[in-house]
């Protein structure tokens, strides 16, 4: 079990819960679609994944290891999960290079030089280390987006609404590109979506909330 959640309850004011006794299991290298009402709680369920948010109960295990319980925090840095966000959060005034290499500034140079290669390389993007976000399209800025989340190794891929921003011809296009380069690694995949086709393209399992 790569992902297991565990009777996880969450509200974002103490009143009203966005979240009640919510259980998930996901198994090592699969991809699984949170699909799901706006509001349901989807992007909630990956912020709690990733650290970003504290559940008010229940667990989360990673790998075999517990990164939040009643008793435990584990900081969103050590999780060894990567969020991909919606807008992609890219770093604006940072081009490709240092935007990839961010999260593996523990490295020596040498060895950043060559992981970042090789992730321009599985994101077919070799050649545009020099350039800055704005001087990417859309597609090109998520695979970045995608390349950085990558850089550290995490065990755990998370990504919200990872269409949202593009039109309808590039969405086909990659679509086509993430479900491959998930696949060529083999990473653990949760993807959040409102759009029913992009889920069943993406994922061998979804996960309906209500
Ligand atoms: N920071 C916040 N503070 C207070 N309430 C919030 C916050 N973020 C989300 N919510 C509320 O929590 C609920 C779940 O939100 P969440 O973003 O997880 O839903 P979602 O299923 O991802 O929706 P969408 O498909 O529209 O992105 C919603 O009712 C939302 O209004």
């Amino acid at each position: 079990m790569q992902l297991k959640i565990s009777d996880l309850s969450f509200s974002y004011n103490k009143k009203e819960k966005v979240l009640n006794d919510f259980n998930l299991e996901i198994n090592k290298g699969e991809v699984a679609a949170l699909v799901g009402r706006s509001g349901s709680g989807k992007s909630t369920i990956l912020r709690l994944t990733a650290g970003l948010e504290i559940p008010d109960s229940g667990r989360i295990e990673i790998a075999g290891k517990t990164v939040v319980d009643e008793q435990k925090f584990l900081a969103p840095e050590k999780r060894k999960v990567g969020m991909v966000f919606q807008d992609y959060a890219l770093f604006p005034h940072l081009n490709v290079y240092q935007n990839i290499s961010f999260g593996i500034d523990h490295l020596s140079k040498k060895k950043r030089k060559e992981r970042t290669a090789e992730l321009l390389e599985l994101v077919n993007l070799a050649g545009f280390e020099k350039r800055y976000p704005h001087q990417l399209s859309g597609g090109q800025q998520q695979r970045i987006a995608l390349a950085r989340t990558l850089a550290p190794g995490p065990k755990l891929l998370l990504l919200d609404e990872p269409f949202s921003n593009l039109d309808t011809e590039l969405r086909d296009k990659i679509r086509k590109e993430l479900k491959s380069i998930i696949k060529e690694i083999g990473i653990t995949t949760i993807l959040v979506s409102h759009d029913k086709n992009d889920a069943e393209f993406m994922a061998e399992k979804e996960i309906l909330l209500n």
